[in-house]
């Protein structure tokens, strides 16, 4: 038996078609929720009043608006409200649900939550352990209404460019084979689990639960199902796969690129994509993503999302074929529609959430993408309702180049609004409530359904379901011919039941032919009624085929034509193509470029930061070790100083015994000479007294100089100088001359006394100058004029015994202030009995050149009137320490 309904595959809208800009297509606006959450803290203020299931009212408080001048109280409306004590299951029965019927029957939604941090968006999306929300709600109505329908796993296989392919059921086997070849050579605790199913059973129980209560839509019977979920995230506006599996190597996940099908559908491109088969592993899928999600800590939230995350669950239905058997294996007939459901990170103010670092970069980025959301919709909004054609700037943001189609192309877009009643979160509620208003306005074009019409029969999965009962029940009761029995849902004329009985047992059995009769006219009446309309039906044809010959003809012509243009298209098209492949070459290659650029700079980074730890690691340990050096010279120089201390007191002590014994000697060497000055005024001598003083002060000759003169009777001259023991000349000297001005000036002898020399002028001086000596140029130098004898060593015994009766040594020397001493130590040679001479030094001239900027510094050389001689060098004389200068 053959099918008689077996059309032509037409169909009625082709599958993912272009987004439909005829102004005929019905849009409707963004259909947007509420959602108030309850006040965290009961007690604090709350500044939302709900008026109506529809509107509510907002006023600022006192303590918010802080004495500005804020609009008092601002109504809001929304397409429903759901106050704080409303359910996770009535949230998901009036928003989720309509959007899941569109799911089944071929259509795209999109839902998302938008509000500021912590206001409930992913509580209303995800739920908890013990409430679930939407995301798992769904999960459990979709398998559970296509529970009977659904393929065996890999029947539809993505295409990797957002399509899909249908496999045949031996390579769908194949398929399930490796997985589970890889699962078992990959094998390990968790994949097991995973395997089995079973895995994460505290977070599943809930789902598990959900599902006795979960409603079961109406599905198309002959179609068979299959479900498939995405994860992904957009943080810091990159967009991440959060279901790749990581290869154990890089644990970070590669930024993927958002690319258009050929529908003009966006997608991740690379995204992995996951084919479910129930509830339970769905939400395990979730789960596993979610592990990977950015959530941190923040001020205003413990568990803030920080980024949107976007969870796709796709349906892919095919028809079954005539028989109710197998899909029909054509990728045309596969029908994907989607529901995404995204949770968008919180808008929230930096001032109220005192975020940081990361934290701060990340709510910066979040809010961008948000203010590009409600920037696109303003734009979308004012070209639909001012005519504009101002460019939707979608591509600003990932989540906004995601959403595109949805907006730009159909769908169905709902909005839940999440928002936190507190007084505290007005600013940023009044934002939100503004955003609402706009989306509110933005319409949509509704989605149609992009399932084919093959023409075939309804309810044939069921009716091959009864035949194949029927054909097994008749082959086990032993008719083996039941076997080859094929079944054909083809509409079967009939004339009616079957004849009466018309056995005639009795000659007055006229009721069985009357019976007969009327089976009879009725079979006529049928015949003819069915005649009648076979004519008819052949009239139509007949004209059809006329119709569709005529039309034939006609688009025979359009066809030539067609096809001269379809060729040349053909070629523009595998000459773009070409290119396409090419440029995707070089994406690809650019994209692998990109990659290894980032995993060097991951790298470069990690690198980095080693460094720079190790650098503080070294500068923490330098500082100890300076710490402790510093401690330990610190001590030293305490210790030292200390040690100093006590020193410089011992010598002080010393230095002023030693001092007060000079005193007391001086003192006492006063007392001697004015005692004999009195005494010599009493017997006044005519000539110069010379007074020989034992001075046990140390006078600055710096050696003893010792020369031995060998004479002529192979003696020897010594000549001593004993520094401490100086004889000294002091004949002119009084001491009183310092301090006493009485003195007559006669009285005075004078440091230099020319005439003191000139008396000496018969003598002859042996003037015995060391080589070497600087010349001082003063007028200090003895006058000896004719009778001079000069020497440099005193090599030749007769130097001395010869004639010369005086003996004048010159010496220099540095003083402890580097300047330059001159001592000329002067003497009488006396003859000795042995024949050779002797030097008895009685006189010692010392001549100090001064420099005047020094000699200022030491205050108490010179008097104020000296000053002018400044650049003037200045010999001077000392004798027995007196201090007198001669210039
Ligand atoms: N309607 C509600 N009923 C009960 N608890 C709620 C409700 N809404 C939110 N919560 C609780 O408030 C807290 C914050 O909610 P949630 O994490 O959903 O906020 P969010 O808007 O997603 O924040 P973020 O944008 O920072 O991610 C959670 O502990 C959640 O359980």
């Amino acid at each position: 038996m053959k099918s008689v309904n077996s059309k032509p595959l037409v169909p009625i809208r082709k599958h993912g078609n272009r987004p439909k800009c005829d102004n005929d297509a019905i849009k409707e606006p963004v259909k947007v929720f509420c959602r108030i959450r309850p006040m965290v803290h009961p007690n604090d203020e709350s500044c939302i009043k709900i008026i109506s299931d529809t509107s509510f009212v907002i006023t600022p408080s006192e303590s918010v608006t802080n004495g500005r001048n804020v609009n008092k109280a601002i109504q809001t409306s929304f397409s429903h409200i759901f106050g704080p004590n409303s359910s996770q299951g009535e949230v998901f029965d009036i928003v989720a649900l309509p959007l899941i019927r569109n799911l089944i029957n071929g259509k795209n939604s999109l839902l998302f939550t938008y509000g500021v941090t912590g206001s409930g968006k992913t509580y209303t999306m995800s739920g908890n352990l013990h409430d679930a929300g939407i995301m798992p709600r769904s999960l459990d109505v979709i398998f559970n209404s296509i529970a009977n329908y659904q393929t065996k796993k890999f029947v539809f296989k993505p295409d990797k460019l957002n399509g899909f392919d249908v496999q045949s059921e031996v390579d769908a086997l194949l398929d399930r084979q490796n997985e589970l070849q890889k699962l078992v050579t990959s094998y390990n605790g968790k994949a097991f689990r995973q395997f089995k199913g079973d895995g994460n059973n505290d977070n599943n129980e809930n789902i598990l639960n959900l599902s006795n209560e979960s409603e079961i839509l109406h599905v198309d019977e002959d179609n068979a199902y299959s479900v498939f979920v995405t994860y992904i995230e957009v943080y810091n506006n990159s967009v991440y796969d959060l279901l790749e599996e990581n290869d154990g190597k890089t644990k970070t996940l590669q930024n993927k690129i958002i690319r258009e099908d050929g529908n003009r559908n966006m997608y991740v491109h690379g995204c992995t994509e996951v084919e479910v088969k129930s509830s339970e592993e769905a939400f395990e899928i979730f789960q596993r993503g979610q592990c990977k999600r950015h959530i941190a800590h923040t001020n205003l939230n413990t568990e803030s999302s920080r980024s949107h995350s976007v969870f796709t669950i796709r349906l892919v239905q095919a028809p079954l074929d005539k028989e109710g058997e197998q899909i029909v294996q054509n990728k045309r007939v596969i029908c994907v529609s989607q529901l995404s459901l995204v949770d968008l990170a919180g808008s929230e103010r930096t001032n109220r959430s005192k975020n940081t670092g990361q934290r701060l970069r990340e709510a910066g980025n979040i809010n961008n993408s948000l203010m590009t959301l409600r920037t696109c919709l303003e734009i979308l909004r004012e070209n639909q309702t001012q005519g504009t054609n101002k460019i939707v700037p979608y591509r600003d943001s990932k989540i906004t180049q995601l959403f595109k189609n949805y907006f730009d192309g159909e769908g169905n877009v709902r909005m839940i609004t999440c928002v936190n009643p507190s007084a505290n979160d007005y600013d940023e509620t009044i934002q939100v409530l503004k955003f609402a208003e706009v989306s509110q306005e933005v319409q949509i074009t509704n989605s149609t359904t992009s399932k084919l019409d093959l023409g075939y029969i309804p309810g044939r999965r069921q009716a091959n379901k009864i035949f194949k009962e029927a054909r097994n029940r008749l082959e086990n009761a032993g008719n083996p011919a039941a076997a080859d029995l094929e079944i054909d849902l083809g509409l079967v004329y009939s004339l009616g039941g079957s004849f009466p009985e018309m056995e005639i047992t009795s000659p007055h059995n006229d009721e069985i032919i009357t019976t007969l009769i009327r089976f009879l006219e009725l079979r006529i009446q049928k015949r003819d009624i069915l005649q009648e309309d076979l004519k008819q039906k052949q009239t139509n044809f007949r004209n059809m085929i006329v119709k569709v010959e005529r039309e034939n003809v006609s688009l025979k012509i359009e066809n030539s034509t067609l096809k001269a243009s379809n060729d040349q298209r053909q070629k523009k098209i595998s000459a773009l193509e070409a290119h396409i492949c090419k440029t995707e070459a070089q994406i690809d290659t650019l994209l692998s470029r990109l990659n290894n650029a980032n995993d060097i700079i991951r790298h470069m980074k990690q690198d980095l930061q080693n460094k720079s730890m190790l650098l503080n690691q070294r500068a923490i340990d330098k500082q100890r070790v300076k710490e402790k050096y510093n401690n330990k010279i610190q001590a030293e120089t305490d210790k030292m100083s200390k040690e100093l201390e006590s020193k410089l007191r011992r010598q002080r002590e010393l230095l002023q015994n030693q001092m007060k014994e000079k005193e007391d000697k001086l003192k006492l060497v006063k007392q001697i000479l004015i005692s004999d000055d009195e005494m010599s005024k009493n017997d006044r001598p005519e000539s110069k007294e010379t007074i020989q003083v034992q001075n046990d002060i140390e006078m600055p000759i710096t050696s003893k100089i010792t020369t031995t003169v060998p004479n002529t009777a192979s003696e020897s001259i010594l000549i001593t100088t004993t520094p401490k023991t100086t004889t000294k000349t002091v004949s002119t000297i009084k001491f009183e001359d310092c301090n006493d001005t009485r003195s007559s000036r006669k009285d005075r002898i004078p440091v230099v006394n020319p005439r003191y020399r000139r008396s000496q002028s018969a003598d002859r001086w042996l003037d015995h100058r060391p080589p070497g000596l600087v010349p001082v140029g003063t007028i200090l130098q003895p006058v000896i004029r004719n009778k001079r004898i000069s020497v440099k060593q005193l090599t030749d015994p007769k130097d001395i015994t010869n004639k010369a009766s005086r003996y004048c040594l010159v010496a220099q020397e540095q003083d402890t202030d580097g300047e330059l001493e001159t001592k000329l130590y002067k003497g009488d040679i006396l003859p000795t009995s042995g024949g050779g001479a002797q030097v008895v030094f009685n006189d010692m001239e010392y001549l100090k050149q001064v420099s005047p900027i020094a000699r200022r510094k030491r205050s108490g050389y010179l008097s104020p009137g000296e000053n002018s001689t400044s650049q003037k060098d200045y010999c001077g004389s000392e004798q027995n320490n007196s201090k007198k200068l001669r210039i």
